[in-house]
Parts: structure tokens; C-alpha cells; sequence
């Protein structure tokens, strides 16, 4: 675990002293667009001067399986069809000194494809010498400029959601114009207090920072399974990027961030529609095939080594994703 300070690699934790131990995450820093290509022949509005454009074939993400905000990514790329579009790599599951790694030593891991680097802060130092911060998947590179676009899951999410739209993505819209005002906002409420809660939760390093997170974290909870045991979905009927960001969180939850993270006051299996809700999504076509709990497992309980010394993996919980969720009477 580091971060790069005027390009170079340090090994270095999460500094939480200088914020009475809470843990503080940084601002994402690369945050170009994809434009759609625009179908206006002999305008000023030329494709041309458009430095980042839709097409098949020119984007590449790097990915980890084991991060929920990598793991949107995944599933918006599935939802959308974009398989055959937008080409992907997977980061090692350990996360250590070097931070994310492309060591390829299982068939779930790819390497880097398209570099052949060792490290995820080559690429980042590649796109700006003398970047300072934190080096984070998912990325999602320009593979004819050489360049990253964005590194910021919510973002790149959106540009997948539409930005393929006229070049064989599948036709579906997880941001629809008049869900937008319901989406965003339980958006930012569902990072800070869930998405982002766990971690605040799990990285606190004093008793007041953790005792915040691990409070506005169940509160929180306790209203989604409300909310959620009488509609389907969180804006109701229809599957939008809202479900996908809380999704990722909440699978994650039983297995690492009860114990790893400490939010151990309930589990999700103990809210009947949060759990159910987890089930329907992971059924819904190419999902379960983004889940990998080898990976999720591995990164936490091993790459936090202030968290978890000794490296062991727990060996549970037994749960069953396929069993039947009976949300569609909602
Ligand atoms: N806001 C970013 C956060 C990405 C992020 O923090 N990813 C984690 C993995 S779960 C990471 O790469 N952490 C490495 C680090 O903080 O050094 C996003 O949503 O894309």
C-alpha cells in the first residue's frame, strides 16, 4: 500500500493522524470524458477536435475484482454488452508494498495487456510524470492517445452507460433523465454513509472516527432495508447505476467488512430485504460472473497488513446468491 509523490513510488499507510484518526479519501484526479461521436457531417462540431471519442476498440480498463469501485465498472462493461467494445485487464489481488501489481499467476489475473508493466503506478506515471497521490483501480486508459482517461468509478460508469450507445452496446439506459435527481441524491447519501461508511468504519485508527462511521453506517442500513422491502430497486422498479454502486458494497459486506472492517453489528444476512436484494442482482444476467469472492477475500484480508497482520483469510460465511429472492411480487 503507497502512493506516488512527484512520480516517485513510497510504501506508505493511509496517514489518519492528522484528522483525529479518521480516514479521509482522496479526490480521483484524472477525470477526462468520452464523447459520443457526433453524427453532424460539416460542422464545427467535427469528431476531430474531440480529444476522447467513442469507438470500438480504443478503450482498455484495468480493473481489480476485488475493489467495489472497480467492480461497477465490471458490471455497467456487462450490462451493456461491452465486452467486445471496451478490453479489460485484472490486477493481482494483493495489494503491498508496490501497491496493485500485474503479477499473473492464476487464471484470474491477466497481467498488463497492453504495456507489460509490473505495476499499476507505471500507467499513472506514464500519463504524468510527477502525479503525487494515490494510485487506485478502476482506470480506464485511451489506447490510441497512451493516456488514461478517468479513474473515477462514478464517472466512468456514466460514460459506459451511453457513450457506446451507437456502436453495439446493448440498449439500456442505468441513468435515465428522469431519475436522475432521485439517483444522485441517494447516490451521495449511499457513498458517504455506506460505499465510503465501511471504509471509514474499517480504516478509523480512534475509537471517536470508527464509532461515527460504524453508527451513520447502520443507521443508514436500517433505512435501505425499509426502503427496500417494499420496491424492487432503489428508485423502484427498474435496475439503475443507484443499485450497482450499493450492490458491490453489500456483497462485499458479509464476508470482509463484518470482521476486516469491524461493522459487525448486523449482517446483511440479518436484513431480509438487503439480502434478497443482493440475490436478485447477482442473478440478473452476466453479474455473477464479475463476483469473485477469491479475489475479494485475498485483498482485503491480506494487503492490509495494519489491519490483519498475520495475512489469514476467515473461512466463511457460507451463503447461497442462487438461492430463489422472490423480489419479483415487489
Ligand atoms: N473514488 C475512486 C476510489 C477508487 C479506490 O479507492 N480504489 C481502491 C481499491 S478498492 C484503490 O485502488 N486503493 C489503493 C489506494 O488507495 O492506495 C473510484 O470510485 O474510482
Amino acid at each position: 500500500m503507497g502512493l506516488l509523490i512527484n512520480g516517485q513510488w513510497h510504501d506508505q499507510w493511509y496517514d489518519t493522524k492528522t484528522n483525529d484518526g479518521e480516514f479521509i479519501r482522496h479526490e480521483s484526479q484524472f477525470r477526462h470524458w468520452i464523447a459520443k461521436p457526433s453524427s453532424e457531417k460539416n460542422t464545427n462540431n467535427s469528431n476531430a477536435d474531440i480529444p476522447f471519442i467513442a469507438q470500438a476498440g480504443r478503450y482498455h480498463l484495468y480493473a481489480s475484482l476485488a475493489c467495489p469501485w472497480a467492480h461497477r465498472t465490471l458490471i455497467m462493461r456487462a450490462l451493456k454488452g461491452l465486452e467486445n467494445i471496451i478490453s479489460v485487464d485484472i490486477v493481482h489481488p494483493l495489494m503491498q508494498e508496490n501497491g496493485w501489481t500485474f503479477v499473473n499467476d492464476t487464471a484470474t489475473t491477466t497481467g498488463d495487456s497492453q504495456h507489460s508493466s509490473d505495476f499499476l503506478y507505471q500507467l499513472y506515471t506514464h500519463e504524468q510524470p510527477n502525479y503525487s497521490g494515490r494510485v487506485t483501480v478502476p482506470v480506464l486508459w485511451d489506447k490510441q492517445q497512451q493516456r488514461i482517461v478517468n479513474n473515477e468509478s462514478s464517472e466512468i460508469i456514466r460514460m459506459l452507460n451511453n457513450a457506446f450507445d451507437g456502436l453495439g452496446a446493448t440498449q439500456a439506459d442505468y441513468y435515465p433523465s428522469a431519475l436522475r435527481p432521485e439517483i444522485d441524491q441517494l447516490n451521495s447519501w449511499i457513498y458517504e454513509t455506506v460505499n465510503n461508511g465501511v471504509y471509514r468504519a474499517g480504516f478509523a485508527t480512534s475509537q471517536q472516527a470508527y464509532d461515527k462511521a460504524a453508527t451513520l453506517l447502520f443507521s443508514a442500513l436500517d433505512d435501505l432495508e425499509e426502503r427496500l422491502s417494499t420496491q424492487r430497486y432503489l428508485v423502484g422498479e427498474q435496475l439503475t447505476e443507484a443499485d450497482i454502486r450499493l450492490f458491490t458494497t453489500l456483497i462485499r459486506f458479509d464476508p470482509v467488512y463484518v470482521s476486516h472492517f469491524k461493522c459487525d453489528r448486523k449482517r446483511i444476512a440479518d436484513y431480509p430485504a438487503l439480502s434478497g436484494y443482493v440475490r436478485d442482482i447477482y442473478q440478473i444476467n452476466g453479474i455473477a460472473e464479475t463476483v469473485c469472492f477469491d479475489h475479494i477475500k485475498q485483498h482485503y484480508f491480506t494487503s492490509h497488513k495494519m489491519i490483519n497482520p498475520t495475512g489469514i483469510i476467515p473461512v466463511g460465511p457460507a451463503f447461497d446468491l442462487n438461492a430463489p429472492h422472490r423480489r419479483d411480487i415487489l
